[in-house]
């Protein structure tokens, strides 16, 4: 007779049958391992204990009290058992673990504790495990000795040639991320191996002078890293001109002689594509006719769109090592949220011969699933001293144990090797040494001179970007110019005005049927949380605006479709064209039937809402989902201080999703807390990149 299947065997099969779809974080995530335990925090306004259940947050650690609770793994046994009911691990993590264990002969209990540690750090975010590195926390919990365990790992006959796990420099790694390391250190390596691209330098020269007025700027040199080497990555913050870059940039590739170049825009997410699409666009009004035109009717996708999906599978696409992608020069944006499996995807899918341009904010949360490429990428590519990059393993600070390390090379500090980012932003002084970083693998450059005005938004973001805790207080506290400060009590009324503002505004266009101008009145206003579960979560926000709206109304929903539904989308559909993260509205059409419609291109595509599986409705959005897209007014929610969610990148991501105004819920305590708290996830990317650099 066949065992009943314990509550998270799918993430276990996802690890031993390498084959099937997902890769471990995704299948562990899809199944939610949700979690009924108490999350051990005061609610907001009552002040006593939040009674409510909900999932406990990557990094959280509640300890398993219920029998029932399904975080439970009731087969395990020994020091699995101990952590498990401690709450520092969960059955998913122990049933890898156990079974990697029985099938690989390994009956040491603590290499199956590292392996679960592992497992876990990979629902985090991390790549893999620092196990010199896990800090003391849960201190009254058995670890086992440093020196020992790293012993008994290394011997381990699952981290032996063929084995499922690799333990490389004190990293343990399920094998598939470190050959995906591996695999996008050698695509870059190789992608500059071989001669340069050729280019007319005078063309080239006479473009610099016609588009960049600052012969000295940044962004020109940017711009000529980017038409004279394969690989660029161009960082910066909100407002630096990373689109403007680029649209030049393209501007200047297209005016190189030979036969017409192809092009391909693509961001993470489809609300990001559209941004680039229209920036890009808005961008070139500025451009003589000639440029002009040369960037007309250029269109960005998703990057699964443009690697082409493939039925069944999650983490394979159509363009492959094999089938690569028939475009001269790639363009990512927002390449922060760029997981280390779909960046390994798009390398093995770009030409070696193509020039490809990676874009985005390094200090921004990493990707939702494993990896924090973009910030390896800027870390590994550049001269920055190897102290303290590669792992942080601070459960409690982020994503958990072998997931975030507190100090390290979060944001700011002398994070490019060369490039002083310390100095204030809003200033614009050139840095004396802003040369582009080169590398064997690519070059880097930061653009940090800030030219759309962002009044003390921008200077708030830039304070937590730096690290500066006492002038983003203060800022916050001074609340001027764009923002609010207060707690929960006191906030409420404003943010009532503002979501039954924006919900009255989205109503009205659904039921005229204006599905983009519906759409776009999603960006009027968003409530955004840390949490998904509890007194500070987007369940908890997303029920109480609800009952806003209804008070507003006079009436709830009478049904699960109404014209004005705010959607999110919750899983990819690749037959839609919709994704993880995208947002919409239920329309009224011309037909007066309801359909759900989503920004696609310069319009929306509209979709009967019956052929929509995977969609919720959006009140309230985590920090996370909201990368990629801005909003005129943002609220945001800060847990309390012992949140392990509540770190610098959320807070920055948080604030530079604002255009106008940032109203923060909390304390100063939590935003103190926040500011020094940098989180970066545990990989070995950067030191690959630097070895072969
Ligand atoms: N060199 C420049 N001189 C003058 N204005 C500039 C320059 N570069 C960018 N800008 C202006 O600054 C604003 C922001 O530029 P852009 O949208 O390119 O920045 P971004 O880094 O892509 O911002 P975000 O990440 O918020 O999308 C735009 O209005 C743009 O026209």
């Amino acid at each position: 007779m066949t065992a009943p299947r314990e509550p998270g065997s799918t993430a276990a099969q996802q690890i031993l049958f390498p084959d099937a779809p997902g890769v471990l974080a995704a299948g562990a995530r899809a199944t939610g391992l949700p979690v009924a335990g108490r999350v051990a925090i005061d609610h907001p306004t009552t002040g006593r204990p939040f009674a409510g259940s909900g999932d406990v947050e990557p990094g959280e650690i509640v300890p398993v009290e219920d029998p029932n609770d399904v975080r439970l793994a009731r087969r395990a046994t020994g020091l699995l058992a101990v952590f498990n009911r401690a709450g520092v691990l969960e059955a998913a993590d122990v049933h890898v673990a156990d079974r990697l264990g029985e099938l690989g002969g390994e009956g040491d209990q603590t290499v199956r504790l590292a392996v679960a540690l592992t497992v876990r750090a990979l629902r985090g975010g991390s790549v893999c495990l620092a196990l010199s590195e896990i800090p003391a926390v849960a201190t009254d919990l058995p670890w086992p000795d440093p020196a020992a365990w790293a012993s008994a790992v290394r011997g381990s006959p699952l981290v032996q040639e063929g084995g499922p796990l690799r333990f490389e420099d004190d990293l343990l790694y399920l094998d598939r991320y470190a050959e995906q390391e591996e695999q996008v250190c050698a695509d870059l390596v190789a992608r500059s191996a071989g001669p340069p691209p050729r280019f007319d330098p005078v063309l080239l020269r006479s473009g610099l002078d016609r588009l960049f007025t600052d012969p000295a700027g940044r962004q020109r040199e940017a711009a000529e890293a980017a038409v004279t080497g394969w690989t660029t990555v161009l960082g910066g913050g909100p407002g630096t001109g990373k689109t403007t870059t680029v649209a030049r940039i393209l501007a200047l590739v297209l005016d190189q002689p030979g036969p017409p170049l192809r092009v391909a825009l693509a961001a993470p997410t489809g609300k990001a594509a559209a941004r680039l699409q229209e920036a890009v666009q808005d961008a070139t009004r500025s451009f003589d006719p000639a440029d002009r035109d040369r960037l007309a009717g250029l269109t960005a996708s998703t990057v699964h769109r443009l690697l082409g999906y493939r039925p069944g599978s999650r983490t394979r696409f159509r363009h492959d090592r094999d089938n690569r992608l028939p475009h001269d020069i790639v363009v990512v944006d927002e390449t922060s949220m760029v997981s280390l499996t779909l960046m390994a995807r798009l390398l093995e899918a770009v030409r070696p011969d193509a020039r490809l341009l990676l874009v985005g904010d390094p200090d921004q949360l990493a990707s939702v699933e494993a990896g924090a490429v973009l910030a390896d990428l800027v870390g590994g590519l550049t001269d920055e001293p190897a102290a303290g990059t590669r792992t942080d393993a601070v459960p409690g600070a982020g994503d958990g144990v072998g997931g975030d390390r507190a100090g390290g090379d979060g944001l700011g500090g002398d994070r490019v090797g060369t490039m002083d980012r310390d100095r204030s932003e809003t200033t614009g002084t050139a840095p004396g040494a802003g040369r582009p970083v080169r590398s064997a693998a690519g070059r880097v450059v930061i653009l940090d001179h800030i030219w759309r005005f962002g009044g003390a938004v921008a200077e708030l973001a830039a304070a937590v970007r730096r690290g500066d805790a006492d002038t983003a207080v203060a800022l916050l506290e001074a609340g001027e110019g764009g923002v609010s400060f207060s707690d929960e009590l006191a906030a409420l009324p404003g943010i009532q005005r503002d979501v039954v503002a924006a919900d009255r505004a989205i109503v009205a266009a659904a039921l005229d049927g204006d599905g983009a101008g519906a759409v776009r009145l999603l960006g009027r206003h968003r409530v955004l949380c840390a949490h998904r579960a509890g007194p500070y979560g987007v369940q908890w926000w997303s029920r109480r605006i609800e009952r806003w709206i209804e008070e507003a109304t006079g009436s709830g929903p009478s049904a699960e479709w109404y014209a004005g539904r705010p959607l999110l989308v919750t899983a990819n559909d690749y037959a839609l064209g919709l994704f993880n993260g995208d947002s919409g509205v239920t329309v009224r059409a011309a037909d007066g039937e309801l359909r759900a419609a989503f920004p696609r291109g310069d319009g929306t595509v509209q979709i009967a809402p019956s052929r929509l599986s995977e969609v919720q409705t959006m009140h309230a959005l985590t920090v996370h989902r909201s990368q990629g897209s801005q909003f005129a007014r943002v609220t945001l929610v800060l847990p309390p201080p012992e949140s392990p969610l509540l770190t610098r990148e959320l807070l920055y991501t948080a604030l530079t999703r604002t255009e106008e105004h940032v109203r923060v819920v909390g304390t100063a305590d939590a935003v103190r807390i926040a500011v020094g708290r940098p989180a970066t996830r545990a990989s070995g990317l950067r030191q690959r990149l630097r070895a072969r650099a």
